[in-house]
């Protein structure tokens, strides 16, 4: 799979924009990514009679504006890296993981993965009107999981979410955001992911569940190939990322050692 990983990374242009450690197994390649939104101005989303409208006036179709939301990034993760993705409100992160995991279409240039990514999000679609008991059976099932084996790992989601409780059979909507996150991670760190993408699911919890969510990540770095992991705590990725990437505005500011990363980082927001 590696190799052709890098066959399809020389495919993606003539001159494929990363360069791949041959003593390492990449896991994912990202190769001159840009990912534009296409955004339609107010109200220009339309009726059937504003429509009919611009036609009577005589006017064009309301301009669409393009939002350039990652621009050119490039970069390699190889089998066992965890990789932390920071940069201020705006500059690209969640957009990057959305890419990664499949969700966004690329402009220019490529994502390619070795294995299936999993996107664990703050809005990670569980059912707020069942169960958090309902959601973790859903859940394993959608994972891929067969009835057997989320029937044996039930105990072990209901145990690391650690719940008010009696709350595990209240309908998610009763649930705190950090109740939320807790059985959301309890139920993606079930499995093993080729490639895990966490979009802030860490933020909301409380400093006893970051640890045990750190070990938990440590322990799935063992089996899965890659972690992604956004967060603005800066102390989150330090602990748990042997990288960092910094977005700036879209575009690769540094990728590199986490303590030089963040260092610069902070240095340059005051965060
Ligand atoms: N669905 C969307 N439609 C149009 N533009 C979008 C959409 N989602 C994000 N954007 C724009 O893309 C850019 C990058 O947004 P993104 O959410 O990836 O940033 P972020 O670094 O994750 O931000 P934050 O730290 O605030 O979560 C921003 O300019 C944002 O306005």
């Amino acid at each position: 799979m590696a190799n052709s990983l890098k066959e399809k990374t020389s495919l993606a242009g003539a001159q494929p924009e990363v360069v791949i450690d041959p003593a390492r197994e990449p896991i994912v390649v990202v190769d001159g990514l840009h990912i534009v939104y296409r955004v339609y101005g107010a109200g220009s989303k339309g009726s059937a009679a504003s429509a009919l409208m611009r036609i009577v006036k005589r006017q064009n179709r309301p301009q669409m504006k393009e939002v350039h939301a990652v621009k050119g990034v490039s970069f390699v993760a190889y089998r066992g890296d965890a990789i932390g993705v920071v940069g201020t409100n705006g500059s690209g992160k969640s957009t990057l993981l959305a890419a990664i995991a499949g969700l966004l279409p690329p402009a220019r240039g490529g994502v390619y993965t070795d294995g299936q990514p999993s996107l664990l999000g703050v809005n990670a679609a569980l059912m707020k009107d069942l169960t958090g008991s309902r959601n973790i059976i859903l859940g394993c099932l959608a994972m891929g999981l067969t009835q057997e084996e989320t029937k044996a790992k039930y105990d072990e989601i209901v145990k690391f979410a650690d719940l008010k409780p009696g709350f595990i059979d209240y309908p998610m909507s009763t649930y705190s955001s950090g109740m939320g996150a807790r059985l959301r991670f309890a139920i993606a760190a079930a499995r093993t992911h080729d490639v895990m993408l966490i979009d802030e699911a860490l933020a909301t919890g409380d400093a006893k569940f970051k640890r045990r969510s750190k070990a938990k990540i440590d322990e799935l770095r063992q089996d899965a190939g890659a972690v992604f992991l956004v967060a603005h705590n800066l102390d989150v990725i330090e602990e748990t990322c042997n990288r960092v990437i910094w977005l700036d505005d879209g575009r690769m500011k540094m990728d590199g050692d986490p303590e030089e990363v963040l260092a610069a980082y902070t240095k340059a927001t005051g965060k």
